[in-house]
């Protein structure tokens, strides 16, 4: 839905090194609700962390649905109804090759560019848990429904000794307001579906076996609405937000790969990555 210059731009830069494998579509399952709905399951067990073959079978998937004319509509969920997404892949982080580590950042630039910019409806059925990265994915959406009581959902970032980038604190900040993103943020508070309702970060909370069944019927319910001026209030609504990170796309990837690679970043990452192992 963006300008054709801007999505050229986004599609060069991304990472087209020899060594980087095709996306694989075995993370990911598409299918269709009805003629005019696609269904984009994340399918990478345990956690579905988005690695860099991840991301890029995210924005490749992404970009193949809304290349059909037909499709207006999209339902974003996981095969899992624990965990809807764990985030990054923390390995990738964990002693990385500096140029792999730049491509996976710009693969995850390009899961925000391809979601939170696509000309389609969305909606994310969030059923698991859904920290950091997995809120990301979430937050791209137009609308969100997410299952009350256990699973937790938000930017945990500073908790972890990191910090969001800024196009997606700029996201969060976007749909929670100010003070609430404030709060949030600085605490690293994961919020439980309810907690996150009243905050405005998900859009409806539901007993587990009702959010893929509202979720289907939201989204097809939003198929109906007519495409070109949904498109367009879409792109009135975040095009300067997608304009603003392809501009400095790799500034961007510089600020993640020196934060990364610094030698305290690095002890903090594996620590967590062990932590998480040896849960
Ligand atoms: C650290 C980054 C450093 C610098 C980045 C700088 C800037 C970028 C900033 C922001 C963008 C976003 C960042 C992120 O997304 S960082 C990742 C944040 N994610 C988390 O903190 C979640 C970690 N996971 C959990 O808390 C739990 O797994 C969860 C509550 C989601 C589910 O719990 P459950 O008990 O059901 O499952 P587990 O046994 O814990 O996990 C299963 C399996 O999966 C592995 N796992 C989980 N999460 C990750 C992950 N994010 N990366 C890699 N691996 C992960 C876990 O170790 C288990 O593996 P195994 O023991 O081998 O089965």
């Amino acid at each position: 839905m963006f300008s054709t210059a801007a999505r050229a731009l986004a599609s060069r830069s991304l990472p087209r090194a020899p060594s980087i494998l095709p996306p694989s579509r075995s993370m990911l399952t598409v299918s269709r609700l009805s003629p005019s709905v696609a269904e984009l399951t994340l399918d990478k067990a345990p956690a579905n962390t988005l690695s860099l073959e991840m991301a890029l079978a995210f924005s490749a998937a992404v970009s193949e649905i809304e290349a059909d004319p037909s499709v207006t509509a999209l339902l974003l969920r996981s095969s899992s109804t624990k965990i809807f997404s764990a985030g990054l892949d923390i390995s990738e982080m964990s002693g990385p090759e500096p140029a792999r580590l730049a491509d996976f950042w710009r693969a995850i630039q390009g899961t925000y560019l391809s979601l939170y910019s696509s000309r389609l409806a969305t909606v994310a059925c969030i059923e698991g848990h859904a920290p950091a990265g997995g809120c990301l994915l979430s937050l791209m959406a137009d609308y969100r429904i997410m299952t009350g009581g256990g699973p937790r959902i938000g930017l945990n970032e500073t908790a972890l000794g990191i910090a969001a980038p800024y196009w997606l604190k700029d996201m969060f900040v976007e749909t929670v307001g100010r003070r609430n993103a404030e709060l949030a943020l600085l605490k690293g508070t994961l919020f439980t579906g309810e907690e996150a309702l009243a905050v405005g970060l998900v859009d409806e909370v539901l007993p587990l076996e009702e959010v893929y069944p509202r979720a289907k019927e939201e989204v097809l319910k939003l198929a109906r609405i007519p495409a070109k001026g949904r498109a367009e209030t879409k792109r009135l609504l975040r095009g300067a937000a997608v304009d603003e990170l392809l501009a400095g796309r790799e500034a961007d990837v510089a600020w993640f790969t020196e934060f990364v690679l610094e030698e305290g970043t690095q002890k903090g990452i594996k620590a967590y990555l062990d932590s998480l192992k040896k849960k």
